[in-house]
């Protein structure tokens, strides 16, 4: 896998990651939004770096100009509900990005350490040839990212697969990398030390679903 981790260099990117794990700041919930919305926004321009593009040719008022256009061939799928501002972000940027979301979540039964991934809801396009574009902010355990690919699989292969993330746990990151494919780019934001016994990254935010839309009963 190509990991791409930007907290290893200066820039406002890290200032966005301060505040959301501020456990100040990051109860303005409009800002935790905002934030996760411009980390997506800045990894999707990294991301676009690499992406594929063909020579195109435009009409100004005054001439001709030859440039190189994105191939528009990109399927944006998140995972609800932390998912849903990383989301915005890129589409903010990949304008005419198709979309995909699907419902992954940790269900917790009667104890707090052990939890399974339940996926109950998927809307999906066609993915056959497609560039893919995975996102979530928190990879924790890694489990919901695999389980989202695994469930996309009947909507066909896709021809490159990227995955977005804001906070990563280095578990998560190496659970990723031994199950995607080695030609997978990961696009993350920080990756943190460790993990505790509920699975929450450490020093990580927190629970970013419920920072970002309240906190839910648990069922
Ligand atoms: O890498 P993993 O161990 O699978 O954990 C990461 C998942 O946990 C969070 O979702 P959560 O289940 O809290 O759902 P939510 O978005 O509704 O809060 C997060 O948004 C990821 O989807
Ligand atoms: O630390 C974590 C792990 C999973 N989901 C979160 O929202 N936070
Ligand atoms: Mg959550």
């Amino acid at each position: 896998m190509h990991i791409h981790n930007f907290s290893l260099k200066n820039s406002i990117l890290n200032t966005f990651i301060s505040e959301i794990r501020d456990v100040n700041k990051q109860k303005d919930s409009m800002r935790f939004r905002r934030n996760i919305e411009r980390i997506g926004e800045i990894l999707g321009y990294e991301l676009s770096k690499i992406l594929n593009y063909n020579p195109s040719q435009i009409k100004t008022p005054l001439g001709l100009f030859n440039y190189e256009s994105l191939e528009n061939d990109i399927v944006l799928c998140s995972i609800l509900r932390a998912g849903v501002p990383l989301h915005n972000g890129l589409l903010n940027y990949f304008d005419t990005a198709e979309n995909a979301f699907i419902s992954a979540y940790r269900h917790h039964k009667n104890n707090p350490e052990s939890f399974e991934i339940i996926v109950e809801y998927l809307a999906c396009p066609n993915l056959e040839n497609k560039t893919l574009i995975l996102a979530d902010p928190m990879l924790a355990t890694g489990q919901s990212m695999l389980a989202t690919f695994e469930a996309l699989k009947p909507f066909g292969t896709p021809k490159n697969i990227h995955l977005v993330s804001v906070i990563g746990a280095q578990q998560g990151v190496d659970f990723v990398s031994k199950h995607f494919d080695a030609e997978t780019h990961l696009w993350i934001a920080s990756i943190d030390e460790s993990l505790n016994k509920n699975g929450y990254i450490i020093p990580g935010l927190g629970d970013a679903g419920d920072l970002a839309f309240g906190e839910k009963l648990q069922q």
